[in-house]
């Protein structure tokens, strides 16, 4: 069943359009990533599913609701995580759950929920106190808080250490767990590939695919990577010329060989007849960010 469907969603601001005719759909208990570089439209997107922004043209549905003229009963369904600045410095985790809490008709016990999230021992702490990682996690309670059916979180664990950010994907786990459908934007790859069911890759506006995280890697084809130190010095041409071979690059006392079909048995096969052993072998599959590059010509760090 569809949780978030967007046709045609198209925003202008003045002359620039942020948004040029994005059309996904989330389905039911699912974590779905909008993946993209920085300015690719993801947040106006979003901020178009949650009623924040009214799109020029398309239609967006949230459960069947329209967040343009729904969007009282949008509150109740659709829980959208705070910006930092929107809580007082002063108020503690408790008095900012109680108080969101009241907002609701039906909200979530909320002691349970913070236990959950490991933020009990802050109950009475000050906001301006709490830690970034303690911070994102009120902010991923408050978010939930309401008993919704989608929640949207957006750009979660940017600012985070690595441990934090490690952390909040298990909290964004044990949210979709609580049966919530996740509306997740980033522009981490390893967080896309770590916890999404399906991704929508936007870049300038648009979605260039929309698949499950294998099916966008699918894209790169059988693409392999083999690094490794030679024992000897030794001329890449000898593999440069095997037809499982795309590149050879060196750097430093490593080798990196790209190619395809049995490349690892080729390579070395072709090495220990030139008298050259390999160590520190390395073999990388295709990853996300390979189709990432694949399917917009850059990297999303560019
Ligand atoms: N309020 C605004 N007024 C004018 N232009 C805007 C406004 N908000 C966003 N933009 C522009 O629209 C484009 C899309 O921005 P948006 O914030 O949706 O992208 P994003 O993918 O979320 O990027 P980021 O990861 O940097 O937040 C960008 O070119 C941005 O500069």
């Amino acid at each position: 069943m569809t949780q978030i469907e967007v046709q045609g969603l198209v925003k202008r601001y003045g002359d620039r359009t942020a948004v040029g005719g994005v059309d996904l759909s989330v389905r039911r208990g699912e974590i779905f990533g909008i993946l993209g570089p920085n300015g690719a439209g993801k947040t106006t997107t979003v901020e178009c599913i949650e009623g924040l922004r009214t799109p020029d043209s398309g239609t967006v549905r949230v459960c069947g609701l329209d967040p343009q003229t729904d969007s009282a009963e949008l509150r109740h369904v659709l829980g959208a995580q705070l910006q930092e600045s929107e809580l007082p410095d002063k108020i503690t985790v408790g008095e900012a759950m109680e108080l969101y809490s009241s907002f609701y008709r039906d909200p979530a016990d909320w002691r349970g929920l913070i236990a959950d999230l490991g933020l009990t021992d802050r109950t009475r702490t000050q906001f301006r106190h709490l830690s970034g990682g303690q911070k994102q996690r009120l902010s991923i309670a408050l978010a939930v808080i309401g008993n919704p059916r989608v929640a949207v979180l957006d750009e979660l664990t940017t600012g985070l250490d690595p441990q934090s950010r490690r952390d909040t994907w298990d909290l964004i786990e044990s949210v979709r767990d609580r049966g919530v459908t996740v509306l997740l934007v980033t522009h981490f790859m390893e967080e896309a590939e770590r916890l999404c069911d399906r991704i929508a890759v936007i870049d300038s506006g648009r979605v260039v695919a929309l698949d499950t995280t294998a099916g966008l890697v699918s894209t790169v084809g059988d693409r392999q990577r083999i690094g490794f130190r030679p024992s000897a010095p030794f001329d890449p041409g000898v593999l440069s010329a095997l037809p499982e071979v795309f590149g050879v690059d060196r750097a430093e006392d490593r080798v990196t060989v790209t190619g395809t079909g049995d490349l690892l048995s080729a390579v070395v096969t072709e090495l220990s007849r030139h008298g050259v052993s390999a160590s520190d072998l390395r073999i990388d599959q295709p990853s996300l960010d390979d189709a990432f590059v694949a399917l917009t010509g850059r990297s999303i760090d560019d």
